[in-house]
């Protein structure tokens, strides 16, 4: 006779870890974005070996500091399955130093293909589990339910592109639907709808650059805002209340190169983390 199994508590969910991390940590997510010319410029060949020392050094510098790490997976997929391999560990290592991983693949398909990005990214078994990732709507919102329910089910994000930080994202986002809302607001309205009720702040992210200066779009969706665009793409923490208004409270500010550019020195990537979170923290509140 079989015994029935015991339920599993739900895991706590991610937007309730993203909030913790954040008031202790301070909001800021450092992307992990190994470029040949960054690899150059910490004096490390351009091959899987300069590869590992980069993200390693970052991990090992700021995991157990900073609130969220983005390792951007282009960076490591061109260098194949040992580029995937040292992504994995990454992933791993920074979760065990108590960081939040966000993983940066911005992968959007059909609902069956969805399904299995999910499994890739939000079942807790899978080598390249993370505490979120990024996708995009541009199949439809619906697309995106396998990842939605999976990361739900796991107490993971899903952080999905709104309003991009590049130029070139404003012909797609800003044009509108048959019923006349903006692509861009009808992302968000369905993100706001996700995170409907969920205390202190839902799981299910919007994507909006902090390049873009003052909005006329009412960013309240009960959800972590992630803010790429500081540093290199030529935006600053001054420009978070201006593009952001009320929702500013829910900015998850993230810069690569501009942190990134300080290294090798574990110090230095330390103490400009520490610098550009207090320069945050003092905008934020
Ligand atoms: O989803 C993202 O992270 C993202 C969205 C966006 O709108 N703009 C944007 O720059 N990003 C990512 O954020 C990072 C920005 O890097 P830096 O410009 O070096 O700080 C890159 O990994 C981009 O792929």
């Amino acid at each position: 006779m079989s015994t029935p199994a015991s339920p599993q508590p739900s895991p706590e969910p991610f937007g309730a870890r993203l909030r913790r991390a954040m008031d202790i940590r301070g909001p800021l997510c450092v992307g992990i974005d190994p470029h040949a010319a960054l690899l150059a410029a910490w004096g490390l060949d351009d091959d899987v070996a300069g590869l590992e020392r980069f993200t390693r050094t970052v991990v090992d510098a700021l995991a157990d500091r900073v609130a969220v790490l983005k390792p951007q997976s282009a960076f490591f997929e061109r260098f194949g399955s040992r580029g995937v391999a040292v992504l994995e560990r990454a992933i791993a290592d920074a979760r065990s130093a108590g960081a939040l991983v966000l993983a940066d693949v911005k992968r959007g398909d059909i609902g069956s293909t969805m399904a299995a990005y999910a499994a890739a990214y939000l079942d807790p078994g899978s080598p390249l589990f993370s505490d979120a990732v990024t996708v995009s709507p541009y199949l439809g919102f619906g697309s995106l339910r396998p990842a939605l329910d999976a990361a739900r089910a796991a107490g993971s994000g899903v952080f999905v592109l709104a309003l991009t930080s590049n130029p070139e994202g404003a012909e797609v986002q800003r044009a509108r639907t048959a019923g006349g809302a903006s692509v861009a607001r009808t992302v968000l309205d369905h993100i706001a709808r996700e995170n409907a009720g969920a205390e202190p702040l839902g799981s299910v992210g919007a994507v909006v650059g902090a390049t873009l200066g003052r909005l006329d779009v009412d960013l309240a969706v009960n959800g972590p805002l992630l803010a790429p665009g500081l540093g290199a793409q030529g935006a600053g923490a001054e420009d978070l209340p201006v593009v952001f208004g009320d929702a500013v409270r829910n900015v998850v500010p993230s810069i690569s190169r501009g942190i990134l550019g300080r290294g090798p020195s574990p110090e230095a990537l330390r103490e400009s983390a520490a610098r550009e979170t207090e320069r945050l923290v003092k905008v934020l509140g």
